[in-house]
């Protein structure tokens, strides 16, 4: 079992570059799908273990890519004969592969995929997504836990969107690339990896207009080829840096953070006393000595990311007074304050509002990580608490941050990753000595 050891009590300084964005990579992977002549090529294809569940689900439906890590690069070959069934087992790893459904749907007018459930996050039914391809004509059906659309030729259409979905924007998206006539998509999601998922499919050869607006129109068009893209940099790595810098009075510049990305988040820390100087390259972060308390509330973008939530509220724990943080975007993302209240975190929480009460004096404790970001927040807090922190369940992490415990050792952290004995094999060992 590995674990992330942190010694707390350093200031971070230096300079760390930002990964491409899985949120972005993981869609733009599953367009592929839609190149029935030519290659793709990723460029800035971050390392994570979603990209390789989402290739592996790849490979499973017979599309192929090489991927040269060296240089983040990656060519996928959709050209062969592509299955429409996408297993349990894929999707049940990493419920983003639901994307596939889109692309499936469009080329084949045929997607039948595991329902992917719920996460540790929240319950996160998929009902806008299959109420998009049903106005374009698909007919839905589930059974024995998969649920398939069928459908002889997607047609164009009007949806509306209940609420601004990621996932159900981009699946409706790449659905409607292929579709006979015009789809207009209204109250979508607005996020920078929307924009980056348009962008590669008109690449491709497709006609979307509107991304980053709240409607995107999409005019149906034969055909997509393959096409060369490099993915945006990571809004959410680059803010959790952003944050580790604030609470560490440290002095990081971000390489290849945009700061039209993150206003929400620069906004709240400055308001919190954190200094931002922004360049064409990336972004300085000076931290203050002392951090002033703020209130947040989760949005969809431009709103403040559900993805920030975690690694915010250490910000907010440590500064003194109370601050409140209301997560509007999924129902139980707040699963890691338990494990900061094992380091000293002092808060109430009133259904989707927490209250903290600083000004918090972490120490340092063995605490589980249970989600992606929750990971990220429990290293941020032992890179300021007293003592030592060992931070377990690394799966999560691995899922979105390269070699996180390297950038931040690189600033200066006192961070190390280790791989320790379950104690179970430790008691064998020394039950043997002893015989
Ligand atoms: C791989 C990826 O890009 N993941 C991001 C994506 O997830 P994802 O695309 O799953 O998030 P959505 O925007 O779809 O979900 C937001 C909310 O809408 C609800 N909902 C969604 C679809 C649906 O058909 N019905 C429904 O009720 C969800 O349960 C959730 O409460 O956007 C989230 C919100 O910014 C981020 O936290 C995730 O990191
Ligand atoms: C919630 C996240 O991802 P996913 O939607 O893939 O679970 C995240 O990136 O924080």
């Amino acid at each position: 079992m590995e674990e992330i050891i942190v010694q707390g009590g350093n200031r971070l300084e230096g300079t760390v570059k930002v990964e491409g964005a899985k949120n972005a990579v993981l869609p733009i992977l599953a367009a592929a799908i839609l190149a029935e002549t030519g290659k793709v090529h990723l460029k800035n294809v971050p390392i994570l273990s979603d990209v390789h569940t989402m290739n592996e689900l790849l490979n499973n439906l017979n599309v192929f890519n090489t991927f040269d890590k060296e240089n983040n690069e990656m060519h996928i070959d959709a050209t062969g004969e592509v299955s429409t069934k996408a297993d349990y087992d894929f999707v049940s790893k990493m419920r983003a592969s639901i994307v596939v459904m889109g692309p499936m749907l469009a080329r084949y007018g045929h997607a039948k995929v595991a329902m992917p459930g719920g996460c540790a996050i929240g319950t996160r039914p998929i009902d806008l997504h299959l109420k998009g391809f049903e106005a374009m004509g698909a007919k839905i059906t589930s059974t024995a836990g998969y649920v398939e659309a069928k459908v002889d030729k997607l047609k164009g259409a009007r949806i509306y969107l209940d609420f601004p979905s990621v996932g159900a924007t981009q699946n409706i998206m790449m659905a409607a690339v292929l579709a006979e006539g015009i789809t207009t998509l209204e109250n979508v999601a607005r996020e920078p990896e929307i924009v980056d998922l348009a962008n590669f499919l008109n690449k491709m050869g497709a006609k979307v207009v509107g991304a980053g607006t709240e409607t995107i129109k999409i005019t149906g068009v034969k055909a997509l080829h393959g096409a060369e893209h490099s993915v945006i940099p990571d809004r959410i790595e680059a803010g959790t840096f952003m944050v580790a810098a604030a609470v560490t009075n440290g002095d990081v510049f971000i390489e290849g953070a945009i700061a039209q990305h993150n206003k929400p988040l620069i906004s709240k820390l400055s308001e919190m006393g954190a200094t931002f100087e922004e360049y064409t390259t990336g972004i300085r972060v000076v931290g203050p000595k002392e951090l002033k308390p703020t209130d947040v509330k989760t949005l969809p973008y431009p709103g403040f990311p559900t993805d920030m939530q975690a690694q915010m509220s250490i910000a907010q724990l440590l500064a003194p007074g109370s601050s409140a943080l209301t997560e509007t975007v999924f129902e139980n993302r707040f699963m890691h304050f338990e494990e900061l209240r094992r380091m000293g975190a002092k808060f109430t929480i009133d259904r989707q509002t927490v209250v903290m009460y600083g000004p918090t004096e972490f120490s340092g404790a063995s605490v589980k990580a249970t989600d992606l970001r929750a990971a990220a927040a429990l290293i941020i807090a032992g890179l300021c608490a007293k003592g030592l922190t060992r931070v377990s369940e690394l799966k999560y992490l691995d899922r979105g941050y390269y070699r996180f415990h390297e950038k931040l050792a690189s600033l200066g952290g006192n961070v190390e990753r280790v791989n320790i004995q379950p104690i179970e094999t430790k008691e064998k060992a020394v039950s043997s000595t002893l015989d």
